[in-house]
């Protein structure tokens, strides 16, 4: 037998060794960000001590030198919580997410910044953005888009208004459960609440499992998750941090119509994001209202060769009929390349701004 007790002693005493070398090496991990951090100090008291860009190249280097048994984005993650706390012991970034406390932002608050950041729930994501620009928080994140149920258009319009920055995007996968509370009648289920979006991810589950059900629409999966909790007829369609917060069961798992449903999140923040070797670049453009403007917006990227990974169009807050263009591609604006192409669609333009260059998302 090989898994007798002696074996088994040996092997933990193995495991006690190895955790004792990790830790030493984390702590020593730990000692050389603390000394980053006094060089950037020293060099300048007002230095920020979070690098974006530096902290993706770290994420791609371990999944790259990674080759198991674990896998790379598991290895990715645990290394996520390294760099989190390490910073934490200098400074702790703050980030102000949409709430309320459970939502899916907060969980990519958390994916992105790891869990030692602190995160604060804010009502709305007009609240998110002035609350980075006001400088209460470091950072804040909003979502932007969902695979299944498109752009979200607040988010899009806040960056007409604010002089916030893109730093970083997040794409988290989307997985909604029907849940109940220890009181729930699961027989009896006469109304679900949800957040409108969740709804519209999971309308043809709804209309198999439950077309009886009045859907109620809440501002939120977490607000969803709570209201369960006090009506016995009731269920609600949320995710897992919701149900956690709120001590609800699962009665149906990964609900959502399409198995591959995510969003995005973008990290807003005041601070221009340098090069990280895999980077993206997003712009708004007010184009003037005449025939061929689009072909005029985009021929400059297409004759440069650059990737344009989205384009969505909202109305104008200037005049009737009028339009702006939200479009990301791949690049960072400090790349030759990509600078030439901003200097020509400035002169065709009616008004450019970019948002940010920011590295694309690890995780
Ligand atoms: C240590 C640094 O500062 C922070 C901590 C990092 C880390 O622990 O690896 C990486 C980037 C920064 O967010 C640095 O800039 O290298």
């Amino acid at each position: 037998m090989s898994d007798t007790p002696k074996d088994l002693e040996g092997l933990r005493q193995r495991i006690d060794q190895l955790d004792s070398d990790i830790m030493r090496l984390i702590s020593e991990r730990a000692e050389c960000a603390r000394s980053v951090a006094e060089t950037k100090t020293k060099d300048d008291p007002q230095a920020v001590f979070y690098r974006p860009e530096r902290e993706a190249q770290v994420l791609r280097r371990i999944m790259e030198l990674n080759d198991g048994p674990l896998d790379s984005e598991e290895m990715a993650r645990l290394f996520r919580e390294i760099m989190s706390a390490c910073l934490a012991l200098e400074q702790p970034v703050k980030v102000a997410y949409l709430g309320p406390e459970g939502t899916f932002t907060q969980q990519a608050a958390l994916k992105h910044f790891g869990e030692s950041a602190i995160s604060l729930p804010m009502a709305a994501i007009d609240e998110v953005f002035r609350e980075v620009e006001a400088g209460a928080v470091n950072y804040g994140v909003v979502p932007v888009e969902n695979s299944t149920e498109g752009v979200i258009n607040h988010t899009l319009d806040s960056f007409m208004d604010s002089s916030m920055r893109i730093c970083g995007e997040v794409v988290l996968r989307i997985h909604h459960h029907l849940l109940v509370s220890d009181n729930t009648r699961r027989d009896k289920v006469s109304r679900i609440y949800s957040h409108p979006q969740s709804f519209a991810q999971c309308r043809k589950w709804l209309d198999a499992h439950y077309p009886q059900a009045e859907r109620v629409p809440v501002s939120s999966n977490a607000e969803a998750a709570r209201l369960v909790k006090t009506e016995w007829h009731s269920a609600a369609i949320a995710g897992d941090m919701a149900a956690k917060l709120y001590g609800l069961t699962r009665v149906a798992e990964k609900i959502e119509d399409r198995p591959d449903n995510s969003t995005r999140f973008l990290i807003i923040g005041n601070q221009d994001v340098p090069m990280s070797g895999d980077d993206k670049t997003s712009i708004v453009v007010a184009m003037r209202n005449q025939p061929g403007a689009l072909h005029d917006l985009l021929e400059p990227f297409h004759r440069h060769q650059i990737d344009l990974t989205r384009l969505e169009t909202r109305p104008s807050r200037s005049g009737v009929w009028n339009y702006v263009f939200f479009i990301d591609f791949r690049g960072h604006r400090d790349e030759p390349r990509v600078a030439a192409v901003l200097e020509e669609v400035q002169v065709r333009a009616a008004e450019l701004k970019v948002l940010g260059s920011f590295p694309m998302g690890v995780l």
